[in-house]
C-alpha cells in the first residue's frame, strides 16, 4: 500500500512521533510494564498510528508502530502489521471518528490520577495549574469494559463540550485527548501532577475554591497567550 508522497512522509513522522512520546511516559512516571498507550492521527488522511500491545518500551520503535484505519483496522503489509495493536485500539478509533479536532490519544494508569478514577471522583480545580491547562475540574468517564469501542464512547460523552483534555475513566485510568500527541501527552503529565498536588491538599484539609472568573481568565492566558507560540484551547 502506497498512499502517496506527502502521506507517506506524514506516516513516517506519526511513527516516530508515537514511538519517541512514549519514552516521555515513562519520563514522566506514568506507566509501568506495557501499561499506557499513544496514537496519533495522520493529517490528511483516514489513518492513525499506535503502539503494538503489551511490548516493552524499551522495543517501540517507529517501524514497530502499527497502523489502522479510523475503524481500528490494522493496514495490512506495513510495518508492524504482524503484531496486536494496542487493546485500546478501537477507543482510540473511535475518539479520531467523532472529535475531528483530536490529534493525539493517551491513556495512562498514572498512580494519583488513577487512585482518583478509582474513587469516581472528579478532581476539583483549586489550583491555578489546572485552571491553566484544564480550564475546571478533570471529569469522571463511565466504568467501560476495555478491548471494544465502549472507552472511546465513554471518553466523547465526557469530553465534547468540556474544556478538560483528560477524562478519568471510572476504576480504570487516564485517557488525554490533544490537537497532536504530543499535546495529549502533556495533559496526561499535567493530569498526574495536579491528581497529585490536589490529593496532597485535601490531606491538609479542604482546598480553597477558585473563582469561576479566575478560572476563565487563567485558561484564557494560558492556552493563548502563555509561552512562544500558544495553539489555543480544543474546539
Ligand atoms: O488498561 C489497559 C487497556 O485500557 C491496558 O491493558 C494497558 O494500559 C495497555 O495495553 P496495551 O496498549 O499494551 O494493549
Amino acid at each position: 500500500m502506497n498512499y502517496g508522497p506527502e502521506i507517506e512522509v506524514a506516516i513516517a513522522r506519526a511513527r516516530a512521533d508515537v514511538s519517541n512520546l512514549h519514552a516521555e511516559l515513562v519520563r514522566y512516571g506514568l506507566v509501568i510494564w506495557t501499561g499506557g498507550n499513544i496514537s496519533a492521527r495522520v493529517p490528511g488522511a483516514e489513518l492513525f498510528v499506535i503502539k503494538p500491545s503489551g511490548v516493552s518500551y524499551d522495543e517501540l520503535r517507529p517501524e514497530n508502530m502499527i497502523l489502522c484505519d479510523l475503524d481500528g483496522e490494522v493496514i495490512a503489509d506495513t510495518p508492524g502489521c504482524e503484531r496486536s495493536p494496542s487493546s485500546d485500539t478501537a477507543a482510540h478509533a473511535y475518539v479520531y471518528r467523532n472529535m475531528p479536532a483530536v490529534g493525539g490519544v493517551v491513556h495512562t494508569h498514572s498512580t494519583y490520577a488513577t487512585a482518583w478514577a478509582a474513587r469516581g471522583e472528579a478532581v476539583p480545580c483549586v489550583i491555578t495549574a489546572m485552571a491553566d491547562e484544564f480550564g475546571g475540574e478533570i471529569p469522571v468517564g463511565p466504568f467501560a469494559i476495555i478491548g471494544d469501542d465502549s472507552i472511546g464512547v465513554g471518553i466523547v460523552e465526557t469530553l465534547t463540550g468540556h474544556r478538560s483534555r483528560a477524562v478519568l475513566m471510572q476504576n480504570h485510568g487516564v485517557f488525554t485527548i490533544g490537537k497532536d500527541a504530543k499535546d495529549a501527552v502533556k495533559a496526561a503529565v499535567m493530569t498526574e501532577d495536579v491528581a497529585r498536588t490536589v490529593h496532597i491538599s485535601r490531606q491538609l484539609g479542604e482546598p480553597l475554591p477558585l473563582p469561576q472568573s479566575a478560572i476563565d481568565s487563567l485558561f484564557d492566558r494560558y492556552q493563548n497567550v502563555y509561552g512562544q507560540a500558544p495553539k489555543g484551547a480544543m474546539k
